[in-house]
């Protein structure tokens, strides 16, 4: 069978990506490409890359644009989706690649978000360990017909924690969280910080002091897999690469605890996982590695001076930090193999 979808904001960098994805995906037939000041624009002008769509008109976001299909992406700005969301019928597969559905605290997104909160949907990490017995999110997707896809920066900060809380290898507070990301992860928009003369060459930190929206994201899900409350010190950083993102997270080990106990955690957690992949021993990850593929690479090690675990992972922001995670979930809520259309490889150099 194969299912029609629209993507809406598919003019940007997030739906850009979900529809190069959907381009390689056999069950899937693009017929809506949605946006909003660039209706009635050629693609093609707007995302050359995408060479099969490139005669497709943009049309504006409505309810009427959007209805009718099997499934339809959302990429738009934060607070944007779930008025569109609502006008959907129930049966169509609604995949949000923003934030308006992830937090189940409508306090936290308030807090962080300034809005009223829009409700709660499937979260779109189908890897994530979920509880302390090692419950997997990907049972929550299947069949569902409303997905959140997570933020980027919360997809490698969740699988670089979540095991370790989930197997009580570490204690809840003190966790530490220090990632730098591609500037794509800003969007398109123009911003004077993120012009090219602006972030080439250099590295800053912003969303600094617990102010990121994506703290209570990452406290959220690690709160779940531990089964208590979590503290969380998160600090993004801004790095002059057009995509990836490198998360460095550490965390209090409990005592004895030794380098061998916490391998067999992450072994057993992500062993079976066709795009989480643990590094042998020693071999640290690298965003170039992971660059236009659905894949998560980690590595780990004990600091035994500070008692801390160490984990590292590498993620492309815009594939399985956004559109590859989006399509990953699609897949288990049309009840389809979970890697179709997704591709682990990366590109080099
Ligand atoms: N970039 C990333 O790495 C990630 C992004 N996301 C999320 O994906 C969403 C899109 O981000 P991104 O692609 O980076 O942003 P961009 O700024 O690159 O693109 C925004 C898109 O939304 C459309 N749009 C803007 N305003 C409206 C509106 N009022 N109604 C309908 N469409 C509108 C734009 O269309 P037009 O130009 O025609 O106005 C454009 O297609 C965000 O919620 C973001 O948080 C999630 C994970 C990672
Ligand atoms: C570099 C950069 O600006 N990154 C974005 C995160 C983008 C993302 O993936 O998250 P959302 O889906 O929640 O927008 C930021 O810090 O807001």
């Amino acid at each position: 069978m194969t299912y029609t979808a629209a993507v809406s904001g598919a003019t940007g960098y997030a739906g850009g990506e979900v529809l190069r994805l959907l381009c390689g995906h056999p069950d899937i037939e693009i017929t809506t490409v949605a946006a909003h000041s660039s209706a009635g624009r050629r693609l093609g002008e707007l995302q050359p890359h995408l060479h099969a769509l490139a005669d497709r008109t943009v049309v504006d976001t409505t309810a009427e644009n959007l209805a009718g299909h099997d499934v339809v992406f959302l990429a738009l700005p934060h607070g944007q989706s779930a008025a569109v969301a609502a006008a959907l019928p129930e049966g169509t597969v609604v995949v949000d690649a923003g934030a308006d559905h992830r937090l189940t605290s409508a306090s936290a997104w308030e807090k962080f978000y300034g809005t009223e909160h829009a409700g709660t949907w499937p979260y779109g990490l189908p890897e994530l360990v979920t509880d302390p017995r090692g419950g997997k999110q990907r049972e929550a997707l299947r069949g569902a017909t409303r997905i959140a896809v997570p933020g980027c920066y919360p997809t490698g900060s969740l699988l670089a924690l979540a095991p370790a809380l989930a197997a009580g290898l570490v204690a809840p507070q003190d966790l530490v969280v220090v990632s730098a990301s591609g500037t794509s992860g800003a969007g398109k928009a123009a911003k004077p910080h993120l012009l090219g003369a602006e972030t080439m060459g250099g590295m800053s930190p912003y969303g600094v002091g617990g102010g990121h929206r994506h703290t209570p994201e990452i406290e959220q899900g690690l709160a779940a897999a531990g089964g208590q409350d979590v503290t969380l010190s998160f600090t993004p950083t801004l790095a002059p690469m057009p995509r990836g993102i490198l998360t460095t997270a550490t965390a209090v080990l409990r005592l004895g605890i030794d380098d061998a106990r916490v391998r067999e955690v992450y072994d057993a957690a992500y062993g079976d996982e066709p795009f989480v992949h643990v590094l042998p021993e020693g071999q640290w990850p690298t965003t170039k590695s992971v660059q236009a593929s659905n894949h998560v690479a980690l590595q780990l090690a004990v600091d035994h001076h500070a008692g801390r675990l160490v984990v590292s992972t590498v993620l492309d922001n815009l594939t399985k930090g956004t559109a590859g995670a989006a399509v990953q979930s699609l897949n288990l809520a049309l009840g389809l193999p979970e890697t179709t259309g997704l591709t682990g490889q990366g590109i080099a150099p």
